[in-house]
């Protein structure tokens, strides 16, 4: 043990059970035999046989052993028990014992804390064993140290504050995180206080509650990081600098798109394991334009058409709670409306993939991967994103009556839609799935609409147009006049085809609104623009799971 290349392996007992752990540096892991009885009968019966000499044949057979590996990345913590254990009994063996916890992969995504506890007769070695692994820990160089929690005590069910103190707070002083804690006053408090605070001693800033707190996190770190890189966030083509600061999620809203979509479950708990460990995601953020004034920015769906509408009606219907979101969008289905106007974009390189892939953006996705190497590369340059790189596609223009116009940046899965609105979208290819419904029929536009109970294809649909693309525009007929800016070559393109020719278009003549992750923007005419891993988050993306 004295060696850190040696394995430590030594007598140690796991719950009462003789057995032997194995401690790797070579390979970061803690490992331990344990011995499980086969059913509850068997094991009163191992417990009989354990005592009596001579049977340990007919032990193993009732004690099957099962090999437990801990990779040291997801140990948590480790402590010493004689504080806990300073019972008579305790003293009267003279065993000395120390407590292993670590993240533990549950059903569905889900992650608990588990402990381990080893005990031994020597007190030199189980101090030996505990530095050791404090040792391994202190190499885990990722692990945030102190954090700067934002808690929204009004989100969803208002229980922000209880499910941070109860559920994340214990877990956070068990790895010894220390936090400053700022329960927001008012909207946009999360948001102000960014810009003000020294970030130099953090290590990252923790979103409690649902999407809108998380946006609001989001916007105070990438406005700040503007800010001190004196980047002005009004001209759409500059490129921006990205957050160094990770951002981790406790949901605690009412849908926590954004934390299902990264994580793979809303579970307080998954969440703060996940922050505790380390883990990171990058994440694209698009940006969105109004003729050279920046309006937000958007992580996961932008949506004019039938997805603004939802959000138009739903807010004047905030006192249903999130009951207001089906009620609305019954509601919209039955209007059936349908808007006119021109879409332009630019396709992604076909290497980063096509909306219709059957594979999924995974936990290590090797198209995200590609793309982080390439956005190191232009960093390194002093290039912050990967904007007109000389391999995208040509501009197509599509003007058109459409359902609505939906831009993922992300899968959007959500519990009430697990595979979301465009399945294969990546997290951080630096790409948007641009899905187009054009105007169709009451029953084709819900044949759209339920798509994510078919297995197959989800745009396979005659009037469903998707495309993988890293910037578009898009001007509604009425306002297409509107658009000013004649030196860009792009919209100049845009404009020869949308010649404000408007007679007899038959559509509503009225503009939809744009949903941008839940909240509406104030203008219908908008450049869009995907920056690549932008934000980088605590979660690792969806793990295939191997216990559904
Ligand atoms: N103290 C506060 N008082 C009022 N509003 C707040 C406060 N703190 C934050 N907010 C605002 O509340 C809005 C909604 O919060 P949040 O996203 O946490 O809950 P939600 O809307 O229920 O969940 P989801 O966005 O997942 O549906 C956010 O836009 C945020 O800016």
């Amino acid at each position: 043990m004295e060696s850190a290349r040696r394995p430590l392996v030594s007598q140690l007992w796991v719950k009462n059970r003789r057995n032997e752990a194995v401690l790797d540096p070579e390979r970061p892991a803690l490992s331990w035999k344990e011995l499980q009885p086969k059913s509850g009968r068997g094991l009163c019966l191992a417990r009989v046989l354990h005592r009596a000499r001579g049977l340990i044949g007919r032990l193993t057979e009732q004690y099957p052993s099962v090999c437990h590996s801990v990779p040291i990345s997801e140990i948590i913590a480790v402590e010493t028990e004689q504080k806990r254990y300073n019972s008579d009994t305790w003293q009267k063996f003279n065993h000395h014992a120390f407590t292993v916890h670590y993240a533990q992969r549950a059903q569905k995504h889900c992650w608990r804390c588990s402990a381990v506890t080893f005990w031994c007769k020597d007190e030199e070695l189980c101090h030996q064993w505990i530095q050791a692994i404090k040792k391994l820990l202190e190499l885990q160089t990722s692990r945030p140290k102190h954090l700067l929690v934002y808690i929204n005590p009004y989100g969803g069910k208002q229980q922000g504050k209880q499910i941070y103190e109860q559920k994340v707070a214990p877990l956070f002083s068990l790895a010894s995180i220390t936090t400053d804690v700022i329960v927001t006053e008012r909207a946009n408090h999360a948001k102000d206080d960014l810009f003000e605070v020294n970030l130099e001693k953090y290590d990252g800033v923790i979103s409690v509650g649902g999407d809108g707190m998380f946006s609001e996190v989001m916007h105070g770190l990438i406005g700040r990081m503007q800010k001190d890189s004196s980047i002005d966030q009004n001209n759409p083509s500059a490129p921006l600098a990205p957050c160094n600061l990770r951002i981790g999620i406790i949901p605690a809203g009412s849908t926590d798109c954004i934390c299902y979509a990264t994580v793979g479950i809303n579970d307080p708990v998954t969440s703060a394991l996940h922050i505790i460990i380390g883990d990171l995601q990058h994440m694209d953020v698009c940006s969105v334009h109004h003729n050279n004034t920046f309006l937000k920015y958007s992580v996961s769906l932008l949506g004019y058409g039938f997805y603004g509408d939802v959000l138009k009606d739903s807010e004047k219907n905030r006192w249903m709670g999130p009951t207001r979101y089906d009620f609305s969008g019954f509601k919209t289905f039955l209007s059936h409306h349908y808007y006119e106007g021109t879409v332009s974009f630019q396709q992604a390189n076909q290497t980063l993939g096509s909306p219709r892939d059957k594979s999924t953006c995974q936990s290590g996705c090797y198209i995200c991967k590609q793309s982080t190497q390439e956005v190191e590369e232009k960093r390194k340059r002093h290039h912050y994103n990967l904007e007109e790189t000389e391999d995208d596609g040509d501009w197509k223009v599509i003007r058109g009556k459409f359902m609505a116009i939906n831009a993922a940046n992300m899968s959007c899965a959500c519990p009430r839609s697990p595979k979301g609105l465009s399945p294969a979208a990546h997290l951080a290819a630096g790409t948007i799935d641009l899905i187009l419904v054009r105007r169709c029929s009451r029953l084709n536009f819900l044949r759209h609409l339920v798509r994510h109970k078919n297995q197959d294809d989800q745009f396979d649909l005659a009037f469903v147009e998707v495309y993988r693309v890293k910037t578009f525009l898009f001007t509604p007929k009425h306002s297409e006049n509107e658009d000013t800016d004649n030196k860009d070559v792009r919209k100049k393109h845009f404009n020869q085809i949308c010649n404000g020719n408007h007679s007899s278009c038959g559509c509503n003549h009225v503009n939809s609104i744009w949903n941008c992750d839940g909240e509406a923007l104030d203008h219908a005419a908008v450049e869009v623009r995907v920056h690549c891993q932008l934000i980088k988050l605590f979660a690792r993306g969806i793990e295939e799971d191997s216990k559904p």
